[in-house]
């Protein structure tokens, strides 16, 4: 290695977290990198991680990535929205879409006027003026639509890992299969020199990436980087996952159904269901998670439930010394809104653009960790608002209601509880639009709204709202079912998939 400068770049840890960093940097830089990528079919990935958030669709792009293509790769679906189910107590029920919801001004919000038209006695609900969450409750999906919908995809995760490696491998990367066995670390400097593998193959680098997971073999094992534990407002620490049989055709959506321990996803795909069952260890024991799972799901399963512990928090440096780590090895924030994926692909473009090619200067791996930082909690303060603001009966549920939230959390609900007043803070993840879906969905409403709303006299107020709900109404009535549009547009043909048998039978 010439020193300091920053040629050879060994990826550890083939997930989705590793074949999305081996795509983008051996697309984006080509010859001028050598990236090798170290994986080990023995020890497997985390196997979930299925759903994803809009912003998927701008990495893509950035690397070129067709969308059909990959939809017919990875037996895609779209995701318009999230499906909260009771959330706020048993029974409830309310959409998180991913988009724009009515028409705001400048400075004042679409729900401010909604708000104002409830206490007018006119009555209607905040989605009915989002397309997104007028075509989930339909389960209708084009890409036809004026303005376009806002969306994400389901992705079997699998598949995800497998189409990214061919594009990866065609711009030049080498894959190496072996379980890593010892990290060597510089004697003075402590930067990693080289990966020692079980067959004794030594790997060396300039620069190391990784993505080994829950284990952080480079980051934490080796370098002791420090993890921020966020189990005080994230109670679930564990998953059983499993896949089944699909009965239906699919929704545009993920579900998120709440239980008395936490909450149980299900994300649709073209040829099977995936479904979890998030859980707090201190409220239900395993066994009851995989039995409770098991018996919930509505169609054969079509492997083995596996478990999955975890931890939300982030590493204190996710950039320390040589050694970046992305994906779960850098932090995790448990999955209720599909968020871990995005961090990555966030990440992975900071990375990009700031690579240190001729040496790795202190700033800008200050930078880089401080970015981190701040993208973390602005996700992990709107998880917690989902646990917070609940009406359960149950410990789990009572135990978060009643949590000492983080002063940044606060603040926000406080805001929003006063005046209704909600907002979006640079290069954070969601929207105001989400925030008030979540928070008027789990039932905190504000005391207040903007009196600019009373500018409009009640008939102005009421076609105003009426030619909203008509524009969507009318948009929706002519797209046709996702099942449908998924049939022309990106069907993935069966020898993607196989042919899968369910383990038991219905
Ligand atoms: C319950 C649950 C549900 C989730 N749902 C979502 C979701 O819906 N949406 C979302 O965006 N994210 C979700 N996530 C997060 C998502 O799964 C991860 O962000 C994503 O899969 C990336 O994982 P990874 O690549 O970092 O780690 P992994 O998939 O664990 O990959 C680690 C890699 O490192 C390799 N490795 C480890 N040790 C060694 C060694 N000694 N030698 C060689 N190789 C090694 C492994 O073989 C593997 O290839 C979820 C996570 C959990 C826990």
């Amino acid at each position: 290695m010439e020193k300091g400068r920053i040629r050879k770049v060994v990826i550890a840890g083939g997930g989705t977290a590793g074949w999305l960093a081996a795509t983008a940097l051996t697309h984006q830089f080509r010859e001028r990198l050598d990236v090798v990528l170290v994986e080990s079919e023995q020890i497997g990935t985390v196997g979930v991680g299925e759903s994803t958030v809009p912003p998927i669709r701008n990495f893509h792009r950035f690397l070129q990535i067709d969308e059909q293509e990959f939809l017919r790769a990875v037996a895609g679906t779209f995701k318009l929205s999230i499906s909260f189910e009771n959330w706020r107590r048993p029974g409830d029920h309310f959409f998180h879409p991913f988009g724009i919801t009515g028409s705001s001004t400048l400075v004042c919000g679409f729900h401010h006027f909604w708000l104002d038209s409830l206490r007018r006695g006119m009555s209607s609900e905040l989605g009915d003026y989002c397309l997104e969450t007028v075509a989930s409750r339909k389960d209708q999906f084009t890409l036809q639509t004026t303005p376009q919908v806002n969306y994400a995809y389901h992705l079997d995760a699998g598949l995800y890992a497998r189409f990214l490696r061919g594009k990866a491998e065609s711009y030049g990367l080498k894959r190496i299969e072996g379980k890593i066995r010892e990290v060597k670390q510089n004697g003075e400097s402590g930067y990693i020199e080289s990966l020692v593998l079980e067959d004794g193959k030594v790997i060396e680098g300039d620069l190391f990436i990784d993505c080994t997971g829950f284990r952080g073999l480079l980051i934490e094992q080796t370098l002791k980087s420090g993890y921020e534990d966020w189990n005080q407002w994230l109670p679930c620490d564990r998953a059983v996952a499993v896949q089944t049989e699909s009965l239906g055709p699919p929704g545009p959506y993920t579900r998120a159904i709440a239980h008395e321990a936490g909450w149980r996803w299900n994300i649709p795909l073209q040829h099977r269901v995936g479904t979890g069952w998030v859980f707090s260890s201190r409220h239900m024991s395993d066994d009851e998670a995989r039995a409770r799972l098991l018996k919930d799901a509505v169609a054969p399963p079509i492997k083995d439930p596996w478990l999955v512990p975890f931890r939300s928090g982030r590493r204190l440096k996710a950039w320390n010394k040589n050694v970046v780590s992305l994906g779960l090895a850098s932090g995790f924030i448990e999955p209720l809104e599909s968020t871990s994926i995005h961090l990555g692909m966030s990440a992975i473009v900071r990375l990009v653009e700031l690579f240190p090619f001729d040496g790795i200067p202190p700033a800008l791996v200050d930078v880089f960790n401080e970015t981190s930082r701040i993208e973390m909690e602005h996700v992990r303060d709107f998880i917690i608002l989902h646990y917070h603001a609940n009406q359960r009966d149950e410990p789990m549920w009572k135990a978060c209601r009643e949590m000492e939230l983080p002063d940044s959390l606060s603040i926000r609900l406080r805001a929003w509880r006063e005046r209704a007043h909600a907002w979006q803070g640079a290069n954070e993840l969601f929207r105001v639009d989400s925030w008030t879906h979540v928070m008027l969905g789990q039932g905190i409403v504000p005391a207040q709204h903007h009196p600019l709303s009373e500018t409009l006299g009640d008939d102005d107020m009421r076609k105003f709202l009426s030619s909203l709900r008509q524009r969507i109404d009318q948009t929706v009535t002519g797209m046709p079912s996702q099942q449908a549009f998924i049939e022309q547009y990106c069907k993935a043909p069966p020898e993607v998939w196989g042919a899968r048998k369910p383990l038991v039978s219905a």
